[in-house]
């Protein structure tokens, strides 16, 4: 992780795209080396796998043994490949095939999605808010999908055509899946169904991140994305296809998460793990890359609406386990002030 930032700085757009310096082949420059050299094959590891129509099954046996997998897994890793999704395989294939065309755009013709300075939607590198900051090599495009209605459509590419189109089929979906898997989590620990979705207040906000991973001749010393948690509710993560690159880290150790044809990676975020009262884990990982194939993925985290307050459910505090949050009026601006310098908003929340 890098270390803690001064006072920030206004985002800088000089710095130039990740895509951009790849193209030449140069070993990355200074402002991307990371101090804690990554491990390039570590174990790969199944993380649980979760299927949704079993969950959706009701009371039959299989969906109360799909419960317990998926409190195992919250408890356990706090992250899971969910199967079963209903999502149909060509709509994810059509949604990896948009973002990789984008991507392959050169800058001139991406302008248009470019992130404006005052804003954090749009296409750029990794935010700048301090001179010391470790920069990822990767280059996102950001763009809220939900609410519909405060979609910055000016930032949405129009090449490739179909982008716009295949991108809203998709939230579409996600946001279906997210709601029944919020309510199967508090199902799993005997909970009231609707009592995380309760603290969104009714009006959640899902963003998506499409990151891209330019090839790099040094992967040892870089990384894609540095190691942080989510600050979401949860985040459902489309892996690039082919190309593996995300890793987790549970007790002191990384994991390589490998690629299950059509699975999403999902994982708890800090939201949830406060609501949770920590019961469940927000699983601190990260992306590395690769010096023959670039890579995608589309991270969509579902958050409440700022200013909303969260706090941990009642109900899972108990005396062997008191609340060991407060209550914290979530804000984006929060986890992005945070992200750049690897320190985590849960640990201001905690009691
Ligand atoms: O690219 C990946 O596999 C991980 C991306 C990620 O963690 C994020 O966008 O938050
Ligand atoms: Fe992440």
């Amino acid at each position: 992780m890098v270390e803690a930032i001064d006072a920030p700085l206004p985002p800088t757009s000089t710095t130039p795209q990740v895509q951009d310096i790849s193209l030449h082949g140069d070993d990355p420059p200074p402002r991307y080396i990371v101090r804690e050299l990554p491990d390039l094959s570590p174990p790969s590891t199944t993380i649980p796998i979760i299927d949704l129509s079993r969950l959706l099954s009701g009371d039959e046996d299989g969906g109360r043994e799909e419960l317990g997998e998926l409190k195992a897994a919250l408890t356990s890793w706090g992250c899971f490949q969910l199967i079963g999704h209903g999502i149909p395989g060509e709509l994810l294939d059509e949604v990896q095939v948009s973002a990789k065309q984008f991507f392959r755009l050169p800058s001139e013709e991406k302008q248009m999605c470019f992130r404006p300075e005052d804003d954090v939607e749009g296409y750029g590198n990794d935010p700048i808010l301090s001179d010391k900051q470790i920069l990822d090599w990767s280059d996102r495009l950001l763009l809220k999908l939900v609410p519909e209605d405060t979609r910055k459509l000016h930032l949405w590419p129009t090449n490739p055509t179909q982008f716009r189109e295949v991108v809203s089929g998709y939230s579409d979906e996600l946001k279906r899946i997210v709601e029944a898997l919020m309510k199967a989590m508090a199902r799993c620990v005997g909970l009231e169904e609707d009592c995380f979705l309760k603290q969104y207040g009714g009006k959640e906000m899902m963003m998506s991140r499409f990151n891209h991973y330019p090839v790099c001749p040094r992967p040892d010393v870089v990384l894609g994305v540095k190691a942080h948690s989510d600050g979401s509710g949860v985040t459902v993560l489309l892996q690039d296809d082919k190309v593996e690159g995300l890793q987790i880290l549970k007790e002191g150790r990384w994991y390589g998460v490998p690629i299950i044809p059509h699975a999403l990676v999902v994982n708890v975020g800090d939201q949830m793990q406060i609501m949770s009262n920590e019961e469940f884990k927000s699983p601190i990982h990260r992306a590395v890359v690769n010096s023959e194939r670039k890579r995608i993925s589309l991270a969509a985290p579902s958050i409440p609406h700022d200013g909303n307050e969260i706090e941990p459910v009642e109900g899972l505090g108990s005396e062997e386990r008191p609340r060991l949050f407060r209550k914290v009026k979530y804000s984006g601006s929060i986890h992005l002030h945070h992200y750049p310098s690897g320190t985590r908003m849960i640990d201001d929340a905690r009691i």
